[in-house]
């Protein structure tokens, strides 16, 4: 994508030097990191004092280390859909990479996939789909609140992946997508998603499509698992995903005294009736491991809450269907569902 002669930076194509217009994520540590619109005369203030655009980012490299004005120092990242997913400003609950892993892969994304999604929510979703279907597939989202589609497009625009992407400002229960039979998977974080199925299955193609829905309580699986199998869905699952991330630990082991090699004893036989010794350990001697030590607990849930204390329990799941003329079939194609058939 060019603009005054430059390529400018895209969520989808990596560029090495930082550009005024450009998104960029200040890092000042893991846990600590904020985005910000890089802009000729403009500057940021950070705990390590203030940055200067013109002067301390545009022209440099992105990842270079930045000294701010108080002799402190930060990183300037090139923005990838997983580090907008930890900056970007929450209009709403927003799906994290744990989950959006999980559902690309289920969802069998890649580029050139046309992929249907309600809520577009903050759009942090949509991101990561916009890069996986990039640059052929297409992306359509559907949010109802006018603001929230608005603000989406505006980041899309933003973030030069608005080719990729149309928004549309509908209620998905009552009008759905607004195309039938192109889209390869269909994604619902929406409250009610069982009175959006029959629209998911207008938007999918006409065979192999896939469906995933994405629900904080059981209920919510549980009506939409009824809906899909009323409306013909097959290898309905439904799936969690729980993180469990190691801590690294280094130990210290004392190494057991095993007495001199057998080469270096003055004959075997000498030992034979001497009763079996206990094991001594070398005062000085230890050996120093690295050891990956699992949590005690795991978080029960990996999405739809920031605070620990709102513990949802989440679900999401997916659903598989082929269509031939006039019959279901499961995607074992010897069988035949006859309950289905003539649906
Ligand atoms: C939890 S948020 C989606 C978050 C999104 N997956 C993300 O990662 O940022 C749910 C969104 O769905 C929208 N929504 C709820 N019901 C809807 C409907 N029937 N049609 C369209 N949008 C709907 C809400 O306005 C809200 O923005």
């Amino acid at each position: 994508m060019t603009w005054l002669g430059v390529t400018r930076m895209s969520f989808i194509e990596y560029q090495d030097i930082i550009q005024d217009g450009d998104t960029a994520i200040v890092y000042l540590g893991h846990d600590s990191m904020f985005p910000v619109t890089i802009q000729h005369g403009s500057q940021t203030q950070t705990k390590y004092g203030v940055m200067r655009h013109s002067t301390d980012l545009i022209g440099k490299k992105y990842g270079s280390k930045v000294t701010c004005s108080k002799g402190g120092w930060v990183y300037i990242l090139y923005p990838t859909p997983e580090l907008w997913t930890m900056n970007l400003p929450h209009r709403t609950q927003i799906l994290y990479s744990t989950d959006i892993s999980l559902i690309t892969m289920m969802l069998e994304l890649k580029p050139g996939s046309v992929v249907c999604e309600s809520g577009t929510g903050s759009g942090s979703l949509s991101h990561a789909i916009i890069r996986t279907v990039a640059p052929t597939g297409h992306l359509y989202t559907v949010e109802f609140h006018q603001q929230r589609a608005e603000k989406a497009m505006e980041e899309f625009r933003q973030h030069k992946v608005d080719h990729l992407v149309t928004v549309k400002n509908q209620d998905v229960c009552k009008s759905g997508f607004g195309m039938s039979h192109i889209a390869d998977a269909v994604f619902l974080d929406i409250p009610s998603p069982w009175e959006a199925i029959g629209h998911a299955k207008s938007a999918l193609k006409v065979e192999g499509g896939r469906i995933c829905s994405f629900s904080p309580c059981i209920e919510q699986v549980q009506r939409t698992c009824r809906a899909l199998e009323g409306h013909g869905f097959t290898e309905i699952n439904t799936l969690e995903i729980l993180l469990r991330v190691h801590d690294v630990r280094t130990i210290r082991l004392q190494i057991p005294d095993l007495g001199k090699p057998l080469e270096d004893q003055a004959s075997p036989a000498s030992d034979a009736n001497d009763a079996p010794k206990p094991m001594t350990y070398s005062q000085d001697a230890c050996s120093i491991f690295k050891s990956g030590v699992p949590p005690r607990e795991t978080v029960g849930h990996t999405g739809a809450s920031t605070e620990p204390e709102k513990m949802f329990q989440l679900k999401a799941h997916f659903g598989t269907w082929t269509l031939s003329s006039d019959q279901y079939f499961l995607s074992d194609p010897w069988h035949v569902r006859s309950d289905l058939a003539n649906m």
